[in-house]
């Protein structure tokens, strides 16, 4: 636990085997026995349609879930509306504080935070957490945006703003809608999932001038070849879309790639 985890609010002590989940805005308690089942796993689930009970019941549930939904790009656009210019960045939710990669997303967070940048991660452990401490001892902007996870799953605490949000899709939104850049620190799914998302805003013109840094040499260029000998290669891409990319070996080469991209 960090040094600057604030104490547990009392409501944040598990009581008699109950622990507090957040959903969104919303505190609730659950048993552990009680299995959690989250906004996304709702709403993805698929509802065999010749049931027609379920389908009723589908379709009223869904009509007022629009509106949940609708109530989280508001929540999210008005807190986020004075960032200035920022850069999301991306990374394993799973390096331990101590270790080399942790300390590389510290030293991203510090970096981009001393060139003036706002730092806005996933809001979690790990890589997240590590650019946030960077950014939050640099005495920057440090916006974490936290999702609904179907396990407890706490903020990290080197937040000078954090959200918790129910829907992938809409905090997705606000990941490029705040950014100029993104920089990725290596991790895996999610990070693949979160690069590729930009990719392809970049690729079909949906984003403009959004430079997309990858640091970590060794880890990245296996994936950059494998998109050059096999996408590419096999007619599956572009030359050009080999260009969003720019893969680095330190923070300060992706600091000084987000710069003179011309975003500012
Ligand atoms: C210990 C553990 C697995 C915690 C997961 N807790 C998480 N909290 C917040 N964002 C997350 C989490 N897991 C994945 N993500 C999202 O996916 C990326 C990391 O996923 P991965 O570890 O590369 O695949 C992050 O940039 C983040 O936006």
């Amino acid at each position: 636990m960090s040094d600057l985890r604030p104490e547990p609010l009392e409501d944040d002590v598990p009581v008699d085997g109950t622990q507090v989940r957040y959903a969104g805005a919303a505190q609730l308690r659950v048993g552990e026995d009680q299995q959690y089942v989250t906004s996304d796993e709702n709403l993805l689930e698929w509802v065999d349609p010749r049931d027609s009970a379920l389908l009723l019941e589908r379709t009223v549930r869904d009509s007022w879930r629009v509106l949940r939904i609708q109530s989280e790009f508001v929540a999210g656009f008005d807190a986020l509306e004075k960032v200035t210019e920022a850069v999301t960045v991306f990374g394993t939710a799973r390096s331990v504080p101590g270790s080399a990669e942790y300390e590389l997303g510290v030293e991203v967070g510090r970096r981009l935070s001393e060139a003036g940048f706002a730092v806005i991660t996933g809001g979690g452990p790990g890589a997240m957490e590590a650019a946030n401490k960077g950014a939050f001892l640099a005495g920057g902007e440090s916006i974490g945006l936290n999702i609904e996870l179907p396990f407890e799953q706490h903020m990290n605490p080197y937040l000078t703003l954090g959200m918790n949000f129910r829907y992938f899709f809409v905090r997705k939104t606000m990941f490029v809608k705040y950014a100029q850049a993104f920089v990725c620190v290596p991790g895996g799914i999610g990070t693949l999932d979160e690069l590729f998302e930009a990719l392809t805003l970049v690729q079909t013109g949906k984003v403009k001038r959004f430079p997309i840094v990858l640091i970590g040499r060794d880890f990245w260029s296996p994936l950059v070849d494998w998109m050059r000998g096999t996408l590419l290669a096999g007619e599956k891409i572009s030359p050009e879309d080999l260009e969003l990319i720019t893969v680095v070996d330190t923070p300060q080469e992706a600091v000084d790639v987000v710069i003179a991209s011309g975003i500012r």
